[in-house]
C-alpha cells in the first residue's frame, strides 16, 4: 500500500475525475441549487425567533400568530422536499460516477496485456476498484452536498448578523479565524490516524486472506502459534492507533464546543448590554445568539472536507493510474479502423487462420537487459503437433506467450500464415487459440456455464459434443445434476482431473485452429491420466498445437519434439530419433522413467 501524501489539491486530476460525472450535469446543477436552498432556509430560522420574540410575545394578535405558523409550517415542508431530493441526487451522482469509473476501469483491465498484470498484485487492483473507487464517488458528491451547505449557511449568516447589527457581528465573529485554524490543525490529524487505522486494517485483510489460502500448508509446518503472534501483533497496533484517532476526536469536539461558548458569550455580553440599553431587540438577542452556535457545524464540515480531498486524493490518482494506463500491446490505428476495436467490433473479413507459424529472429525479455530469448527461429507447419520440454525457466512458456501474442516480440517477428501477426488485431490471434492451462481456472458456476465461456452462444448439442472429444461426457453424466452441476469456486467441488477435461472442452468448443497445452505437474490418477491421454490424442488431431511438456510419456507420438534450454532449441526431433541421440532428451527420458517406475514399486 503506497504512502498517502499530504499534498496540495491537485486540480487537473480533481478535474479529469469530474469529467466522470458529465452524464450527471443536470444532477450536479439540481444538487447546488437544492443545497443553496437548505442553507439560506436553514439561516431563516433564527430570524423567525427573532421575529416570533419581538412581534409575537409582546404583541399577540391571532392573525400574525397563524400566518407566523403557515410560514414556519411552509419552511418546514420546503425542507423536507428538499432533504428528500439532496438524497437522491447526491446518492445518484454517487453511485452514477463509481459505475462510470468502474465500467472504464473493468474495460481496461480486459484489454490491458498479461505484462500489465505481472507487476500488479491482485488486492492492489481489487481496492483500486472497489474501494477507492467508491470513496471518491462519495467524497465527490457528499462533499459538494456539505460544501454548497456550509458556504451558503455561513454567507447568508454573515450577512444577516452584519445588517442586524454589524458591530456585534464582529464581536462575535471574532471566534471563527482561530476555530478555523483548529479545525484545519484537527481535521488533518484526524484524518492522518484513521488513514493509519485503515493501513492496518488493509494488512488484517491480508493476514486473514493469506492464513485462510495457506490453512493447509500452516498446519503441515506447525505455524499456528507463530502466526497468531504475528497476528496479535498486527491487531494490537490497530488497537493502538483506532485509541489515538478516537482521542483526538474527543478532544477537538470540546475545543469547538468552547469556542462556540464563547461566542455566546460574547454576543450575550455585548448583546445583553445593548437590549439593557434598548437599542436592540430580544428578539435580535437571540438570533445572535442561535447564529453563533449554528455558524460552527459548516467551519467543521468544511475543515473535514478539505482534508478529505487532500485524502482522497491519493486514490484518485491510483484509480486514475489504472483507468488511464496505455496497454503495451494495442491494435496500430489502421487495424482498428479497418476492423474495428476490441469492444466494437467490425465485420471480421480477415483471412482464416490454417496455421501455419514462423518465430523469425525472435528476441524478448521481460525485463529490460535480460533476455529470455535471442534470436529465436523456429518454423511450424499448419497441423504440426509440437512438443517443448526442458529444465524449468528455460523458456518454454515465454514462447508459447509469445505466440498467442499475450506479449510482443521485443525483436523480430512472428507471423501466422505468412502474415506479421502485429498487423492484424490480437482478436485474429485469440479467437483462433484453445489454450488449457497447468492449473485450469473454472468460474463459479456450472459445469454447462464453464464450457459454454468458450463459446457463449453454443448450444446443449454441442456442448456434449465437445464433452464427448475431451471424454468427459461420462464423467460429467454420472453426476446427479449432470451439466448442470456446480463447480464451486475455481472449479473447488471438482478433482484436478475433472477441471482439466472441462477446460479442453472448454477450450475445443471454438475449434480452434491453434492449440496450447500446458501439461499438469500435479498427480492424477492412473485412470484419469490415461483418459487425459487419449484426449489430448484427439484434440491435437489436425490443429498446430504446442504442448509444454513435464510427463514424457504424453509427447511420445508427436510430431516434434523441441529440447529448449536458455532460450534456445539445443535438441529436436521425434521420440525414437531423439532417444537414438542418446542426449539431453535421452537422459530426461530414462531419468523420468526410472523415476516412474521405482515409485510404482514404492505404491
Ligand atoms: N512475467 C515474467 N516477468 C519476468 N520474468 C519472467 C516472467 N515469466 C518468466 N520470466 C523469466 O523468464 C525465464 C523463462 O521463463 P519461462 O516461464 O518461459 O520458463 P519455462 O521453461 O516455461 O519454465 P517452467 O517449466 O518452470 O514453467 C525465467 O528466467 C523466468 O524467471
Amino acid at each position: 500500500m503506497e504512502n498517502e501524501k499530504d499534498e496540495k489539491i491537485n486540480i487537473a486530476l480533481w478535474k479529469n475525475f469530474i469529467s466522470f460525472g458529465k452524464p450527471y450535469k443536470k444532477e450536479f446543477k439540481i444538487l447546488i441549487i437544492v443545497m443553496a436552498f437548505v442553507g439560506i432556509i436553514d439561516a431563516v430560522f433564527p430570524l423567525m425567533t427573532k421575529w416570533a420574540v419581538d412581534n409575537l410575545i409582546t404583541n399577540i394578535s391571532t392573525k400574525k400568530f397563524v400566518n407566523f405558523s403557515v410560514l414556519y409550517a411552509l419552511l418546514v415542508a420546503i425542507q423536507a422536499i428538499n432533504a428528500y431530493l439532496l438524497i437522491s441526487t447526491a446518492g445518484k451522482i454517487e453511485m452514477g460516477m463509481a459505475y462510470n469509473i468502474r465500467k472504464i476501469g473493468f474495460e481496461k483491465l480486459q484489454i490491458l496485456p498479461l505484462s500489465y498484470y505481472d507487476h500488479k498484485a491482485v488486492g492492489w487492483l481489487m481496492a483500486r476498484m472497489t474501494s477507492d473507487i467508491a470513496r471518491l464517488s462519495e467524497t465527490i458528491s457528499w462533499g459538494l452536498v456539505d460544501f454548497i451547505w456550509g458556504i451558503t449557511l455561513m454567507g447568508t449568516i454573515m450577512v444577516v448578523m452584519l445588517i442586524m447589527n454589524w458591530k456585534l457581528a464582529l464581536i462575535t465573529l471574532s471566534v471563527v479565524p482561530p476555530l478555523i485554524l483548529i479545525s484545519l490543525y484537527f481535521q488533518k490529524k484526524i484524518l492522518k490516524a484513521y488513514r493509519n487505522v485503515r493501513k492496518i486494517n488493509s494488512k488484517i485483510t491480508a493476514s486473514f486472506n493469506e492464513d485462510i489460502q495457506g490453512a493447509k500448508t500452516t498446519k503441515t509446518l506447525v505455524r499456528e502459534e507463530k502466526n497468531l503472534e504475528e497476528f496479535s501483533d498486527i491487531t494490537n497496533k490497530m488497537k493502538v492507533s483506532s485509541i489515538r484517532a478516537v482521542t483526538l476526536s474527543a478532544i477537538y469536539l470540546p475545543i469547538v464546543l468552547t469556542l462556540g461558548s464563547i461566542g455566546t458569550a460574547l454576543a450575550i455580553n455585548f448583546g445583553g448590554k445593548s437590549v439593557m440599553n434598548n437599542v436592540m431587540s430580544y428578539g435580535t438577542l437571540i438570533a445572535f445568539m442561535s447564529y453563533t452556535i449554528q455558524f460552527f457545524e459548516p467551519v467543521r464540515q468544511l475543515a473535514a472536507i478539505f482534508a478529505e480531498l487532500q485524502s482522497a486524493q491519493a486514490s484518485a490518482e491510483r484509480v486514475f493510474s489504472l483507468v488511464n494506463e496505455t496497454p503495451e500491446i494495442i491494435d496500430r490505428p489502421e487495424i482498428t479502423e479497418k476492423y474495428g476495436d476490441f469492444f466494437e467490433p467490425k465485420e471480421k473479413n480477415w483471412p482464416l487462420i490454417k496455421g501455419e507459424i514462423k518465430f523469425k529472429n525472435v528476441s524478448f525479455c521481460y525485463k529490460e537487459g535480460k533476455k529470455v530469448l535471442n534470436n529465436f527461429n523456429l518454423h511450424v507447419e499448419s497441423g504440426e503437433n509440437i512438443a517443448l520440454v526442458g529444465e524449468t525457466g528455460s523458456g518454454k512458456s515465454t514462447i508459447v506467450n509469445l505466440l498467442c501474442r499475450f506479449y510482443e516480440p521485443t525483436e523480430g517477428d512472428i507471423e501466422i500464415d505468412g502474415i506479421n501477426y502485429k498487423s492484424m488485431p490480437q482478436i485474429w490471434v485469440h479467437e483462433n487459440l484453445g489454450y488449457v492451462l497447468q492449473s485450469p481456472h473454472l468460474f463459479s458456476g456450472t459445469i454447462k456455464d464453464n464450457i459454454k465461456y468458450g463459446k457463449l452462444d453454443a448450444t446443449d448439442e454441442e456442448i456434449i459434443e465437445a464433452s464427448k472429444l475431451v471424454n468427459a461426457h461420462e464423467f460429467i453424466s454420472n453426476l446427479e445434476k449432470g451439466y448442470e452441476t456446480p463447480v464451486g469456486e475455481g472449479g473447488g467441488l471438482l478433482s484436478t482431473g475433472q477441471k482439466q477435461l472441462i477446460s479442453f472442452a472448454r477450450a475445443v468448443i471454438r475449434n480452434p485452429r491453434i492449440f496450447i497445452l500446458d501439461e499438469a505437474t500435479s498427480s492424477i490418477d492412473t485412470e484419469t491420466e490415461k483418459i487425459i491421454q487419449n484426449t489430448i490424442h484427439k484434440v491435437l488431431k489436425d490443429r498446430t498445437s504446442f504442448i509444454i511438456a513435464h510427463r514424457l510419456s504424453t509427447i511420445r507420438s508427436v510430431d516434434r519434439i523441441l529440447v529448449i534450454s536458455k532460450g534456445k532449441v539445443i535438441e529436436e526431433g521425434n521420440h525414437e530419433n531423439l532417444l537414438k541421440k542418446k542426449g539431453y532428451y535421452y537422459k530426461l527420458y530414462t531419468n523420468q522413467f526410472i523415476e516412474e517406475q521405482s515409485n510404482a514399486l514404492m505404491n
